[in-house]
């Protein structure tokens, strides 16, 4: 089989479902190196990018916590540079074992990445993204009581989260740097969290408070790196279509022409799987003959083996 460029972006469940501390995170990115190996196992060229959703809201609240005059709390930008570093070490350390127990020679290392934004973006007066815990109603009015400033939206039916801009990106200014590290043999783990938003200023890049969709900025870096395969890992198999109805159809190969009447039919979540979609779609009209996969980590084996999961084809 030919050497494939590959960029996967790992859904959060790879990462954090319930427990937040260190040891529980860094065991489901040992279970997800397992799964991410697979790729290198069959000589592909694997670049890696993740969330950070839960951790860098979580990171904002310990901040808070502890912040004093002589020691204040960090602003958005540093604290998703924070997050990638953190995500970064366990997933670097994770695939780094699971490389050698294949009897394999390949360096993993993490990239903070900073990804550039339209400072004008609209997203900046129209927080969307979910950050952090889950709240209930009862909750979030007493933080928002010490917080006007804060903005809480209702998410996946769990109970309210704090949302905060999310601009679209418009370049990864690591990208010459990440395509070395491919050249030479080497697994980068890049625009974790969607990269640090940043905005040129002349010569200067200046960070802005925001994050990222995970999605957009790997389909921005997958271009940039003339992937072959853009990979999105999510908690299901497939994109369905009547999604959790009775009547629900996956969809195996799918064109994009097809997909934007399914966009108009509003057939995906606006705060979960239209992202993927719309990323998806993104690569395949802007990449040089690029194909999109959405999938679950367990269904990697048969994605590789048999194709299994929505293909997304010009
Ligand atoms: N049409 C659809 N087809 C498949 N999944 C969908 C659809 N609409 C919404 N979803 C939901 O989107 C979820 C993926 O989005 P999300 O949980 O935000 O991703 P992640 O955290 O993995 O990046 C799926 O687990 C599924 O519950
Ligand atoms: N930055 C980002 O998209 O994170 P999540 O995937 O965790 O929401």
């Amino acid at each position: 089989m030919t050497k494939r460029r590959i960029v996967v972006a790992l859904g959060g469940n790879a990462i954090l479902s319930k427990d937040a501390s260190a040891e529980a995170q860094q065991q489901a990115l040992r279970d997800t190196a397992k799964y991410l190996v697979q790729f290198i196992k069959q000589g592909d060229d694997l670049i890696v990018s993740h969330g950070n959703g839960p951790q860098v809201g979580n990171l904002l609240l310990q901040q808070a916590a502890g912040s004093t005059d002589k020691n204040p709390a960090m602003p958005l930008d540093t604290a998703v540079a924070m997050t990638q570093g953190s995500i970064g070490y366990w997933m670097q350390n994770a695939l780094g074992e699971e490389i050698a127990k294949a009897g394999l020679d390949k360096d993993v290392t993490t990239v903070v990445t900073q990804v550039e934004v339209n400072a004008d973006d609209q997203a900046f007066t129209n927080p969307t993204k979910p950050i952090g815990p889950f709240y209930t109603k009862d909750e979030i009015g007493a933080i928002k009581d010490a917080h006007p400033d804060q903005t809480f939206v209702e998410d996946a039916g769990r109970g309210y989260r704090r949302v905060v801009p999310s601009p679209r990106p418009t370049g990864v200014k690591e990208y010459k740097a990440i395509n070395a590290m491919v050249e030479a043999g080497i697994v980068p783990i890049s625009v974790g969290g969607g990269g640090v938003p940043v905005v040129q200023e002349g010569n200067r890049l200046v960070g802005r408070e925001a994050v990222i969709d995970k999605d957009f900025a790997s389909e921005k870096l997958a271009e940039l790196v003339n992937a072959d395969l853009l990979i999105v890992l999510t908690a299901v198999d497939n994109i369905y279509i009547n999604f959790n109805k009775p009547d629900q159809k996956k969809l195996e190969t799918v064109s994009v022409a097809e997909l934007k009447q399914y966009i108009d039919q509003d057939q995906f979540a606006k705060g979960s799987m239209l992202p993927k979609v719309q990323a998806a779609i993104d690569f395949v009209e802007h990449s040089n003959g690029g194909k999109a996969v959405v999938t679950s980590l367990e269904n990697v084996g048969n994605f590789l083996k048999n194709g299994d999961g929505t293909i997304i084809t010009k």
